[in-house]
């Protein structure tokens, strides 16, 4: 596909970042939010590209000694010479860059917005409508680094995006606290979550020590009738 990437085609170079959001959630994390990331109409000839010509499958996962679907497509490209992803009990296979011309074009969009990052590596989601979701968890796996920075790029449906700090007594990010019941949970303050509404073309930046401190999620959303796609672009350390 040749596609020219633009990023917002306003004569201001500087518009598409003009109402950029940054967040300091405190303690060495931030999230930082463009929303007009990526000119509307061509994102949604990505998004076309994407919804069509990726491989996507839907694995299935451990998740606490149980085997369950994963609640969203995905697919995994990363450089050659990486040590493989597994999360969940599911190692993806890695595809190739050079077999998507499109996504390097995207990456180099990021890379460009976020001067010195060197993203090798990149995870996509498709979420099918609002049944669809990504529970509470944090990319905290070992081979992303003590800080890693993510880079996420949304297409298609409007999904809300939450950050809520871990609370003390599990800071290895293993609480799923709203299987719950309400009155075993610990009630946080507004300072300890964050709400985004992931448009568009937009790119959401985790950054810090927020995978260390905080968990995120996409809930499900009975409005949500359409398709999403999200692309979260991470770097994978060497051994
Ligand atoms: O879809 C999103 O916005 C987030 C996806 C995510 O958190 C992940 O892939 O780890
Ligand atoms: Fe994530």
């Amino acid at each position: 596909m040749s596609l020219m990437l633009k990023t917002n085609p306003s004569t201001n170079p500087n518009e598409n970042t003009k109402k950029t959001q940054i967040v300091d959630l405190g303690n060495g994390s931030s999230v930082v939010y463009v929303p007009k990331f990526l000119a509307y109409d061509v994102a949604w000839e990505f998004f076309n590209y994407l919804d069509n010509h990726i491989p996507w499958t839907r694995p299935t996962l451990r998740v606490f000694g149980r085997s369950c679907l994963q609640p969203r497509d995905t697919c995994y490209v990363a450089s050659a010479g990486l040590p493989d992803l597994i999360y969940s009990g599911y190692q993806p296979h890695a595809h190739s860059w050079d077999d998507f011309p499109l996504l390097k074009d995207i990456l180099d969009a990021v890379h460009k917005m976020l001067p010195g990052s060197t993203f090798n590596s990149l995870l996509l989601n498709r979420y099918k409508g609002g049944n669809d979701y990504v529970g509470w968890h944090s990319d905290d796996e070992k081979l992303y680094g003590a800080t890693p920075e993510i880079a996420s790029v949304s297409f298609g449906c409007e999904r809300d995006f939450f950050l809520k700090k871990k609370s003390c007594k599990s800071p290895q990010g293993q609480e799923r606290s709203d299987e719950k019941p309400p009155s075993k949970r610990f009630k946080k303050s507004s300072q300890d979550q964050h709400n985004f509404t992931l448009k568009h073309g937009s790119l959401l930046v985790m950054k810090g020590n927020t995978q260390r401190d905080w968990l995120h999620s996409v809930p499900k959303r009975a409005k949500a009738e359409t398709t999403r796609i999200n692309l979260t672009f991470r770097r994978v350390l060497l051994d």
